[in-house]
């Protein structure tokens, strides 16, 4: 049995990875979105992730839960290692991953593809002041948030999210399992 795919969704806060994430699932049952660990409240809505206190998630990093982790925005991100499980039994994986970690996933994943979404910087300032989840202050540090550049050698599929949603999560579906002729 093929090793499944570890699909990590990259691209700046408010670019629509989510939005792409809980599409690509609703059209291929098959595919697994991984259900974070954030040390963020565990009200704050938006994806569905397991909130843990900044002590604990230290104690399980070090305890080696994570396959992978990292901090943004204040926050602490793990990726748990049962991944792993769903990858051994050929199935896909979603991922919605730091550009920074782009470099340690692919040491950690060797099938990784990555799917980075792009939109306009105008775009990204009104969907975040739509989305609301974040005060001004906090928009304005995510828009102000350098990109960290992309290794070499990793397998990347651009979608532009600029425009019609339905029409991104095409494309992505595309590139990902395009159709067998
Ligand atoms: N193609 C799109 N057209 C219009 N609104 C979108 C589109 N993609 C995402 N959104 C909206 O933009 C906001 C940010 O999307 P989200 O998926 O949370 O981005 P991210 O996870 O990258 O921060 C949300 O309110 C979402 O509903
Ligand atoms: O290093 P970057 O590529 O800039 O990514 C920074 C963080 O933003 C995303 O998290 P989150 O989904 O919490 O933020 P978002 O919804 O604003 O994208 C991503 O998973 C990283 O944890």
């Amino acid at each position: 049995m093929s090793t499944g795919r570890l699909i990590a969704v990259v691209g700046p806060s408010g670019v629509g990875k989510d939005s792409v994430m809980e599409a690509l699932v609703a059209a291929r049952p098959d595919l697994v979105r991984v259900r974070r660990v954030i040390t963020r409240a565990a009200d704050a809505g938006g994806e569905e992730f397991e909130g843990i206190s900044p002590a604990l998630f230290a104690a399980r990093a070090a305890g080696g839960d994570f396959a992978l982790h990292w901090q943004a925005h204040g926050l602490f991100y793990g990726i748990p290692r049962e991944v792993h499980d769903v990858l051994g039994r050929g199935q896909d994986a979603l991922a919605n991953l730091s550009r920074a970690m782009l470099g340690r996933a692919a040491r950690v994943f060797p099938e990784l593809h990555v799917l980075h979404i792009t939109a306009r910087p105008e775009v990204l300032a009104a969907r975040l002041a739509g989305r609301g989840r974040e005060g001004r202050a906090e928009i304005a540090r995510r828009l102000a948030r350098p990109a960290p550049a992309f290794p070499e050698g990793l397998r990347v599929t651009e979608i532009d999210n600029s425009g019609r949603l339905d029409e991104a999560v095409a494309a992505a579906l595309a590139a990902l399992y395009p159709a067998r002729v």
